[in-house]
C-alpha cells in the first residue's frame, strides 16, 4: 500500500466561457480522515476533482497530491484511486472489466480477486454487468479505485443511490482506508447522505469555498433554534414580537432564534396563546449546511 498524501488545491478558478465553475478555491485534504466535499448541484464539485485529475485545465491556481500535480505522478494510478462514475459495458462481467483494464495500465491482473473481495463482489464477479444494481455498479466503481492500491481516493458521489445496507457497508469501507493512513475524498451534494461517513467537510456554493474542517466544527456552527406553532399564528407572532424574539415563518410553524424552547414557550404564555407545537430544531447540521449553501438549492 502506498501511504496517504494530502491533496492540495490552492487559488484554484475554472471558466467555461462565461460560467465560473470554480472560483479561487483553496483547501487541503488531509491523510487518515475520510473528508466530505460537499455542495448542491452545480456548486463545482466535479469540475474541481476533473482538474485535480488532469481531465481538464485550470484557468487559474492549482491542484496536487503533495505538491505534485496528477499529470507529473511517476506512478498515477499506485498513487490515487479515482472513480468519477459508474458506466460500464453491460455485456462485460465485472471481472472481466477489471482484467481489462489492470492489462491495460500495467497492474497486476493478480491483484483482481483481491479488490472484487475487498469491496464484496467475488460472488457476482463473473455476471454481466449489464444486471447489476446500482449499489453493485458502486462497488465496481471501488474496485476500480483498488487495483492499483494508491494512497489517496477521490471519488465522485459514490453514496448516490445506494440503499441504507450500501451505505452503511460504504461507511465502514471508507473509515477503514483513513484508518490505514489513506488520503479519502468523497463529494456529494447532501450531507444527510455522508454525514455519517465523513470525519471533516469542504463545503463550497457557486464555485467558491464557504466551510472547511470537522464535522463537528459545522455542528457547532448551527445555532440551535426553537419551532413554534399555534392553531393563531397571528396571536403567537405578536407575543413573539412583544417578548422580542426573532423568528421566520414557515410550512410547520415559526422558526425562532432562540435555543431554548422554554422562553418562547413562556413568550406564548404571556400572551395568552395556546401553542400546538414547541421543540428544539433537531437537525443543527442539515441547517448548518443550507445556511451556508444558500438554502434549498439542491
Ligand atoms: N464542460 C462544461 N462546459 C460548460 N459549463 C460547464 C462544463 N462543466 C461544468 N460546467 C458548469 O460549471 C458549473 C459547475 O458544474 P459541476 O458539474 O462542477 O458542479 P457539481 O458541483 O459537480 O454539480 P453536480 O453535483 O450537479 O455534478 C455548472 O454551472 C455547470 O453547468
Amino acid at each position: 500500500m502506498q501511504s496517504g498524501i494530502p491533496i492540495e488545491i490552492t487559488g484554484l478558478s475554472k471558466h467555461f466561457g462565461q460560467v465560473v465553475a470554480v472560483d479561487d478555491l483553496t483547501f487541503t485534504v488531509h491523510p487518515g480522515r475520510v473528508t466530505g466535499f460537499l455542495g448542491p448541484n452545480g456548486a463545482g464539485k466535479t469540475t474541481t476533482l476533473r482538474v485535480l485529475l488532469g481531465l481538464v485545465h485550470p484557468s487559474a491556481g492549482t491542484a496536487t497530491f503533495g505538491g505534485t500535480p496528477y499529470a507529473a505522478l511517476p506512478r498515477p494510478l499506485e498513487t490515487v484511486g479515482a472513480a468519477l462514475d459508474a458506466n460500464f459495458h453491460p455485456g462485460r462481467t465485472a471481472r472481466d472489466h477489471l482484467k481489462v483494464y489492470a492489462t491495460a495500465t500495467g497492474l497486476s491482473k493478480a491483484r483482481v480477486p483481491v479488490v472484487l473481495e475487498q469491496v464484496g463482489m467475488t460472488e457476482f464477479a463473473d455476471r454481466r454487468v449489464g444486471g447489476y444494481s446500482l449499489g453493485m455498479r458502486q462497488r465496481l466503481a471501488l474496485a476500480y479505485t483498488l487495483l492499483g492500491d494508491p494512497g489517496v481516493f477521490v471519488l465522485d458521489e459514490p453514496i448516490n443511490g445506494l440503499d441504507p445496507e450500501g451505505i452503511k457497508w460504504i461507511r465502514g469501507f471508507l473509515q477503514n482506508l483513513a484508518h490505514e493512513g489513506r488520503t479519502v475524498l468523497v463529494s456529494s451534494h447532501l450531507l444527510s447522505e455522508v454525514q455519517q461517513s465523513v470525519d471533516e467537510v469542504i463545503i463550497i456554493s457557486k464555485g467558491r469555498l464557504v466551510k472547511s474542517g470537522t464535522l463537528v466544527s459545522l455542528e457547532l456552527d448551527a445555532a440551535p433554534r426553537t419551532i413554534a406553532d399555534s392553531p393563531d399564528r397571528e396571536a403567537l407572532s405578536a407575543a413573539l414580537d412583544e417578548a422580542g424574539l426573532e423568528y421566520t415563518e414557515g410550512r410547520n410553524g415559526f422558526i425562532v432564534n432562540e435555543p431554548d424552547p422554554g422562553r418562547v414557550g413562556h413568550a406564548a404564555f404571556l400572551g395568552g396563546v395556546e401553542l400546538n407545537t414547541l421543540h428544539r430544531l433537531k437537525s443543527g447540521l442539515e441547517e448548518s449546511f443550507l445556511s451556508l449553501v444558500g438554502g434549498g438549492e439542491q
